[in-house]
């Protein structure tokens, strides 16, 4: 078989997947499919041009050629780092392919270092992007999948920069049918649609995943929302928290919310919501259920919540919200708050009427404090 031809596969195979993607899920700029795209292209374009290259303008071709496969490579990193949160380190993803490009025009007339450069730098570049993906996988069956296919792409891709430095004589050229070629582009081929189906498996998972977000926090707070505050207190209290009798349940309504809009505007009052939820996110333990239960009131599900501490934590949110709002908006806010002891075999209905009770008591106590039943603090 002729080399060409399998560059040729190659070059329309992933032409091929591009389009599908654009196709198939539209492509949103900054997403990380966007940048494996931009790496497909890399690749049609990149071995475009050295097929162009054995016909005309070697040096040339050749240089933005083996520029184009390298800008590829740091796509892949770059789709890595998109998919997987970190940050993007833009310098080297853009230094790699120019400087690839000087140095191989430099040589460009000594076929092996040429060759060994060309190998080193992607290689490495395709490496990094498999580390990055292989790192702390876990269960994730899309790294796993992208991470193992890049990981042996890499790794022939370096076995023929060593082939030259070591042993020269044994390699002829990139377009020779040699099996080290032969080999390299067929598994070139495999992980770059083993790539494809593993990122559009991490597209899903994201898209699934801010689906669920979606349908359980609530959008201005960030706080779970009613229906699933109230779903995980339910399993919470049917596990174990209730017959311990250590768990409170605080329902907590800011005061005068209604003047607050009114005077200031919705967006003030918006303001003061999301104050409201980032000091009760940041007061609360990982293992406190936070959540908006519906306008300017919250729900607290607090578990091995001991007396003492209650009455500690309860006067830390009173502080807290009231310095916060007078920071960032020049005017202070209170809130008015019920709570009650979860009574062994009690339903989370007959607790948060008991706590609503509570709160109904301290708004016309005079607001701004807590009122508990028996056994709280
Ligand atoms: N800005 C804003 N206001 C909201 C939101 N949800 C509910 N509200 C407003 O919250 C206000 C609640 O008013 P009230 O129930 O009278 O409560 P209040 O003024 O705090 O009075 P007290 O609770 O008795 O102190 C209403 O004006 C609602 O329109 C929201 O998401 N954003």
């Amino acid at each position: 078989m002729h080399v060409i031809t399998l560059l040729v596969a190659v070059l329309v195979n992933a032409l091929l997947m591009s389009l599908a993607l654009v196709v198939s899920v539209g492509i949103r700029a900054r997403s990380g499919l966007q940048a494996w795209q931009f790496m497909l292209l890399g690749q049609a374009a990149g071995f475009g041009l050295l097929i162009g290259a054995t016909l005309t303008l070697p040096r040339l071709l050749a240089t933005l050629g083996v520029m184009a496969l390298s800008a590829s490579a740091s796509a892949m990193v770059l789709t890595a780092c998109r998919f997987l949160g970190l940050p993007v380190p833009r310098r080297a993803l853009l230094a790699a392919p120019l400087a690839l490009g000087l140095v191989h025009a430099f040589v460009f007339w000594h076929q092996g270092l040429s060759t060994a450069v060309t190998n080193l730098v992607i290689g490495v570049q395709i490496l990094w992007a498999s580390w990055l993906l292989l790192r702390g996988a876990g269960r994730l069956r899309w790294r796993w999948l992208c991470g193992v296919a890049s990981a042996a792409n890499a790794l022939l891709i370096l076995g023929r920069a060593a082939l030259v430095l070591g042993w020269p004589e044994t390699y002829p050229r990139f377009i020779a049918p040699h099996p080290l070629n032969f080999a390299s582009l067929m598994l070139l081929n495999a992980s770059l649609v083993l790539g494809t189906m593993g990122f559009l498996l991490a597209h899903r998972d994201e898209a699934e995943q801010a689906l669920v977000r979606l349908a359980s926090l609530d959008p201005l707070t960030g706080l779970l929302n009613r229906r699933e505050w109230m779903q995980r207190a339910a399993r919470a209290l049917g596990a174990s928290g209730a017959s311990e009798g250590d768990t409170v349940l605080l329902m907590l309504d800011l005061d005068h919310f209604k003047c607050i809009n009114d005077e200031r505007g919705h967006p003030v009052g918006d303001e003061v919501l999301k104050i409201a939820g980032e000091v009760l996110r940041g007061e609360l333990r990982a293992s406190d259920l936070v959540g908006r239960y519906g306008g300017e009131e919250f729900c607290l599900l607090l578990r091995h919540c001991e007396p003492g501490a209650f009455g500690r934590l309860d006067a830390r949110l009173h502080m807290a919200l009231t310095k916060r709002c007078e920071a960032s908006l020049g005017f202070a806010v209170d809130f008015s708050a019920g709570a009650v002891r979860v009574q062994p075999g009690e339903t989370l209905a007959a607790a948060i009427k008991r706590a609503d009770d509570q709160l109904y008591r301290a708004k016309h106590a005079g607001r701004g404090r807590t009122l508990c039943t028996d056994g709280v603090l």
